[in-house]
């Protein structure tokens, strides 16, 4: 079966134990949004406050997204990754556009055992020309899209309407969670970020010393996953640090915090790490819906939640610079470690 290329293995303590990987029942609560009714709305709230707390992850059902179109989507998601090597690399991300199709992504410097497509739910957005906090110049970012297989755009800009409007929704809902009023997160999505990536893992020789994604947290709001029936991704339970496989549910996305909300919350809500794990004999498909701010936004501890015991736990940040700082990273192999939201932690803090 050959050797596995060195940039592929993860350190000894990073590799899975695939005696464990199970999916297990009594994992991340589900959530039902059918329920979103009026007269529920407090209740889902709380749900979802508590499984933000006790997870940082969840699942929701019933979420209103059309069957057929997540259908659709994961067609022609998988008619596109079929494609000859030459023809997806006509859409490559490179230097100068962060965006499109890459085969040879790392995570904390190790590469990950996938390929991937990313496309912004806006086509076109202004991010800062580079992460330099005195560089005030900014620069446009659009989407390269793939001849084939036709239908790819009008498929995935539909998609991104339909979760867009979930994500407003879950958004309301986790202000509500935290004593918020509904509207409060609204007005940070001015020419938002937000993106969506399609991953898709391989089967690998190799599950036991390479990763689909190696472990990380999501740097943005929130993220909305689908993903097909296959398991593989991997959450660090909060409660004792193990690794617990999600168990594919059909029809259901995966919810999770990310750093900006660990950041707005005060720590209330906290990012979780998680990580893909992948096998010998299937091929496996997730799409993650990143829902990010506006570049200008500058994320801090929300001034409402906070008082003489809650004291601000992190610096305030502005979401653009960070963003563009992430992507140059993603881009090439460093020799030093990314930013993480750890780095802005307000010193000599009570604990
Ligand atoms: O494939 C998955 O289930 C998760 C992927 C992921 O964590 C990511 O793309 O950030
Ligand atoms: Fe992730």
């Amino acid at each position: 079966m050959g050797e596995l290329d060195s940039a592929f293995i993860q350190d000894i303590e990073h590799r899975p134990n695939l005696k464990s990987t199970e999916p297990v029942n009594d994992g991340i609560p589900t959530i039902d949004l059918s329920a979103l009714t009026l007269a529920d709305t407090h209740k889902l709230a709380s749900e979802i406050g508590l499984a933000c707390q006790e997870w940082g992850f969840f699942q929701i059902i019933n979420h209103g997204v059309p069957l057929d179109l997540q259908r659709k989507v994961e067609k022609v998601a998988r008619e596109f990754f079929e494609l000859p090597s030459e023809e997806k690399r006509k859409v490559r991300r490179n230097e100068v556009n962060p965006l499109g199709y890459y085969e040879s992504e790392h995570t904390k410097n190790v590469r990950d055992w996938k390929e991937l497509f990313d496309f912004l739910v806006k086509d076109k957005i202004m991010i800062p020309a580079s992460p330099e906090t005195d560089d005030k110049e900014l620069r446009t970012i659009t989407n390269q899209w793939p001849q084939y297989p036709p239908e790819f755009r009008e498929v995935f800009q539909e998609y991104a309407k339909e979760v867009e409007k979930l994500a407003f929704k879950l958004l309301e809902l986790i202000a509500l969670s935290l004593g918020l009023p509904e509207n409060r997160f609204s007005g940070y999505f001015n020419g938002q970020t937000t993106s969506i990536r399609i991953n898709y893992y391989p089967p690998c020789p190799f599950p036991h010393l390479a990763l689909g994604v190696g472990r990380h947290k999501d740097a943005g709001v929130l993220t909305i996953l689908a993903q097909d029936d296959v398991a593989g991704l991997q959450v660090k339970r909060k409660s004792d640090g193990e690794w617990i496989t999600v168990k594919p549910t059909p029809n259901a996305y995966i919810v999770n915090v990310g750093d900006v909300f660990q950041v707005w919350s005060n720590e209330k809500y906290q990012s979780v790490e998680h990580r893909v794990v992948v096998n010998t004999v299937k091929e496996r498909l997730s799409i993650p819906f990143f829902v990010q701010p506006g570049p200008h936004v500058m994320v801090k501890p929300v001034v409402e939640l906070l008082n003489g015991e809650n004291r601000p736990k992190y610096k305030e940040y502005n979401w653009g610079k960070f963003f563009v700082n992430r992507s140059r990273s993603d881009f090439k192999k460093l020799k030093v470690e990314n930013i993480q939201i750890e780095h802005l932690k307000t010193v000599n803090q009570e604990k």
